[in-house]
C-alpha cells in the first residue's frame, strides 16, 4: 500500500488536489441542483408536486446541502484515465462528469478489482473522511500486485455510531457487490450470519436496481419490508442518502393493515393462523359461499325479456369457480372480478338469443342488461359481494362454518384453537395474525397490486402466511430475501430455506451466502459463534473482517451502572439488551444511577443509550452493548437460544456480558 497520509500539517500534494476536486464537485452539484430546481419553480408546480413530491423535492435540496455526504468517496486510474466514484453523478456546466455515480457500468472496478485481477486498474484510491472533511487515503497499486490493508475499511466500520444506518457505498466487498448488481429479473436469497451486510446489500441492490431500471421500476415501485417500525427507522435513511427516496420502507404489519389489531394471539394459536392450511381453509371458505342455481333468470334486454335457464346458469358459475384457483398458467380469477363476470356472462346469453331471433342489441344494452336489477339480484344471491374482514369474523365465531372449510385440513382441536367469541364486527379483538388472514381473503376478492421488486429482511421469521401477504405484493416482480436461520426466533422457523421462498413464490432463488462479518470483532464473533452448532448445525460459521482486543468482557460480578458509565467514556451508543420482562427493572437500574435511557419499543428510535428488550434487538446495532443475565434471554422463550445469538452480535466494539448465575452451557468455558 502507498503512503496513507493521516490527518498531516505539513501540505500534502495529493490530499490539497483531492480537496480541490472535491470542493470543485460539490460546486458543480450545487449548481446542477440549482438548475433543477429552476425548471422546477418556472411554472410546472403541478408537475413538481405530482411527480417530486414536496417532501422529495425538500430532501434533494438537504441532500445537496449535507456536509457529511462527500460528493466522492475515491477513485480509479486506468494509467490513462481517472475516474471519481461517488453516490451520484456531477458533471460541470460543459457536461463533462466530475464524479461517476458508483452504479454505473464504469464504476464496477472500483468494487470488483484485486491486486489478483486489476480489471484494468493501475491504482484504487479510497479517501477517508473526519467530520465530512477529507483527511486521508489510501492507495492500492493494483498494477503492482499490491492490496490495500484495510486500513479505512476498518476506520468506516468503527467510526462512532451516533444515529440510523449509513451507507456503505464507499467500500462494498465483491462477494456483496455481486449480489448488489444481479440482474433485475434474478431473485435472489441471501443467508448471512450477523454482521455480514445483508441489510445494507439488500437496500443498495433496491438503489443499484432504481438506478439501472429507472423507468420500469419507477412504474412499478420498490418495496423493502423490515420486522418492525423500530427497525425501519434504523435503516430509513440509508436508501434516501443514496438519492433514493421513493422507495416504499414497511413492516408486514402495515402491510396486511385492514383491521384494527386490538388483541394478541396465545402463541399456540399465532402458529396455527399462521399455518399455510388456512389459506386452504380461507379459500374454501370463500369460494364455497357461492351457491347453485335454482331457477332461471329473466334478462332485461332491449325491451325484452330473455329467459337464461337454470342448466345454462349452473354451467357459468361451475366454470367461473373453477377458475378461481391458480391453472397452469397462474391466472387465478379473483372473486370479486369472477361475480363481476356472471353478470357479463347472464346478459351475454340473453344478447345471443336476441340475436338468434333476429334482433342485434348493442354492447351498452347488453351492458345494461347485466347492470338490471334482476341479473343483480341473481348475483346477489348466488355469488355475493364478501367483505374480507366480514368473512374471517364469521369463520372464526362460527364453529359450524369453520367445521364445513376446516374438514380433513384442520382436526377438532386445532379448529377449537381458532374459535372467539361471537360479538359484532366492529369491536372484534382482531390480532396480528387475524390481519393476515384478512389480508389474504382480501387477495383472493380482488387483485392485490405488485411491486416490480421486493426486498424482504429478516426472512427467517416469516410465517408462511406472512410469506404470501408479501408474495401477493411481488406480482411479476422479483425477490431479494435476505435472512440468517441462525438468527430464527419465531415458532415456524425452518431449518432451511426451501419452505419461506416457496411461500414467497419464488422457490427457484439461489441461496448465495455471506460469510465475512463486518460489525462484530472476531472476539465476539467466535464467542457467539459457539452457539452454532446447537442452534444451527448445518450452517458454516462467518469469519470477522477485523480483531479487536479486548472488546469481549464476560463478567459475573459486573455492577451494571458502573459498566455503562465506563462505556459512556467513549463516543457511540449503547445498547444495554436484557430479556423483555427485565426492561422496567434494568432501566429503572439505570436512572437511579444518574444514566436515563431510553427503552426502545416496537415503533420508537433508539437514542445514545437505549434499554432494548431482547426481542427488539434483531437487525440493530450499538458501538457498545451489554447483554445483562444471559440465561434469562434464553429461558424467555422457546428458541431463547437463537434470541442469545442474535442479541451477542449486536456490538462493533464492546461487547460486555453481565451475568450474575451460569451461563448457558457453550457459553460457560
Ligand atoms: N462492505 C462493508 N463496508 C463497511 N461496512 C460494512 C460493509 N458491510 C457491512 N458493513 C457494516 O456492517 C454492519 C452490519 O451490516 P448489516 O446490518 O447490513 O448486516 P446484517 O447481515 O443485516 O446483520 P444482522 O444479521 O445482524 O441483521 C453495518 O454497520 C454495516 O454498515
Amino acid at each position: 500500500m502507498s503512503p496513507a497520509a493521516p490527518e498531516t500539517t505539513a501540505p500534502d500534494p495529493v490530499l490539497a488536489a483531492e480537496r480541490a476536486h472535491l470542493r470543485r464537485a460539490a460546486d458543480c452539484l450545487t449548481a446542477m441542483r440549482a438548475a433543477t430546481a429552476a425548471v422546477t419553480d418556472a411554472g410546472v408546480d403541478a408537475w413538481a408536486a405530482e411527480r417530486l413530491g414536496a417532501a422529495r423535492a425538500e430532501r434533494l435540496r438537504a441532500l445537496a446541502a449535507d456536509p457529511g455526504v462527500p460528493p466522492s468517496f475515491g477513485r480509479t486510474d486506468t494509467g490513462t484515465e481517472t475516474f471519481h466514484i461517488g453516490r451520484r453523478h456531477v458533471r460541470d456546466a460543459d457536461g463533462t462528469p466530475v464524479v461517476i455515480d458508483w452504479r454505473a457500468p464504469m464504476s464496477r472496478p472500483f468494487y470488483r478489482a484485486s491486486a489478483a485481477d486489476p480489471q484494468g486498474l493501475v491504482r484504487r484510491r479510497r479517501f477517508g473522511f473526519s467530520g465530512g472533511e477529507l483527511t486521508g487515503y489510501e492507495d492500492e497499486l493494483l498494477g503492482q500486485g499490491r492490496d490495500g490493508d484495510g486500513r479505512l475499511l476498518r476506520e468506516e466500520i468503527e467510526r462512532p455510531r451516533s444515529g440510523p444506518m449509513r451507507d456503505i457505498v464507499a467500500t462494498i466487498a465483491p462477494d456483496q457487490d455481486d449480489i448488489v448488481r444481479a440482474p433485475l429479473a434474478e431473485s435472489i436469497c441471501v443467508q448471512g450470519a450477523p454482521g455480514t451486510g445483508k441489510t445494507a446489500v439488500g437496500l443498495h441492490r433496491a438503489a443499484y436496481l432504481l438506478y439501472t431500471h429507472g423507468g420500469q421500476l419507477a412504474r412499478t415501485g420498490v418495496l423493502v419490508v423490515g420486522p418492525n417500525r423500530a427497525f425501519l427507522r434504523y435503516i430509513e435513511q440509508v436508501l434516501p442518502t443514496l438519492g433514493e427516496v421513493d422507495v416504499e420502507q414497511t413492516t408486514v404489519a402495515e402491510l396486511t393493515a385492514r383491521v384494527p389489531v386490538r388483541g394478541t394471539d396465545a402463541p399456540e394459536v399465532a402458529v396455527l393462523k399462521g399455518d399455510a392450511r388456512l389459506a386452504e381453509v380461507l379459500h374454501r371458505a370463500l369460494w364455497g359461499s357461492i351457491a347453485k342455481p335454482a331457477d332461471d333468470v329473466q334478462v332485461p334486454l332491449a325491451g325484452r325479456r330473455r329467459r337464461v335457464p337454470v342448466e345454462r346458469l349452473k354451467r357459468y358459475v361451475d366454470d367461473l369457480r373453477r377458475r378461481g384457483r391458480a391453472g397452469a398458467d397462474q391466472q387465478v380469477l379473483h372473486h370479486a372480478a369472477g361475480r363481476e363476470r356472471l353478470a357479463v356472462l347472464v346478459a351475454e346469453d340473453a344478447r345471443r338469443q336476441a340475436e338468434e331471433a333476429g334482433g342485434s342489441p348493442t354492447d351498452a344494452e347488453t351492458r345494461r342488461a347485466a347492470r338490471s336489477p334482476e341479473v343483480r339480484a341473481f348475483c346477489d344471491a348466488v355469488w355475493p359481494a364478501r367483505d374480507a374482514a366480514e368473512l374471517v369474523h364469521a369463520l372464526l365465531t362460527d364453529p359450524a362454518l369453520l367445521a364445513r372449510a376446516a374438514r380433513g385440513l384442520l382436526d377438532d382441536a386445532e379448529q377449537a384453537l381458532l374459535r372467539r367469541p361471537a360479538g359484532p364486527l366492529h369491536r372484534a379483538p382482531w390480532t396480528d395474525a387475524d390481519a393476515v388472514l384478512v389480508d389474504e381473503v382480501a387477495g383472493l376478492l380482488e387483485r392485490t397490486p405488485g411491486f416490480g421488486h421486493v426486498v424482504v429482511d429478516e426472512a427467517q421469521d416469516l410465517s408462511p402466511l406472512q410469506c404470501r401477504a408479501v408474495a401477493r405484493r411481488l406480482a411479476a416482480g422479483s425477490l431479494t430475501v435476505l435472512g440468517d436461520l441462525a438468527q430464527a426466533t419465531s415458532p415456524w422457523s425452518a431449518a432451511d430455506w426451501g419452505g419461506t421462498l416457496a411461500g414467497l413464490g419464488r422457490p427457484d432463488a439461489a441461496v448465495r451466502p455471506l460469510l465475512r462479518g463486518y460489525r462484530v470483532p472476531g472476539e465476539v464473533l467466535d464467542y457467539a459463534n459457539r452457539l452454532l452448532p446447537l442452534i444451527a448445525p448445518g450452517l458454516p460459521a462467518a469469519t470477522a473482517v477485523r480483531r479487536g482486543p479486548g472488546s469481549l468482557r464476560v463478567r459475573a460480578d459486573g455492577v451494571l451502572p458502573d459498566v455503562v458509565r465506563e462505556l459512556a467514556a467513549r463516543p457511540g451508543s449503547i445498547g444495554v439488551v436484557c430479556a423483555d420482562a427485565a426492561v422496567p427493572g434494568v432501566a429503572a437500574a439505570l436512572a437511579g444511577a444518574g444514566l436515563p435511557a431510553a427503552v426502545l419499543t416496537d415503533d420508537g428510535a433508539a437514542g445514545p443509550l437505549a434499554v432494548v428488550p431482547a426481542s427488539l434487538a434483531k437487525g440493530l446495532e450499538f458501538d457498545a452493548v451489554v447483554v445483562v443475565d444471559p440465561a434469562a434471554i434464553v429461558a424467555a422463550e422457546p428458541r431463547g437460544l437463537h434470541r442469545l445469538y442474535v442479541v451477542l452480535t449486536r456490538a462493533v466494539s464492546t461487547l460486555v456480558v453481565l451475568h450474575a448465575g451460569d451461563l448457558p452451557e457453550p457459553l460457560a468455558e
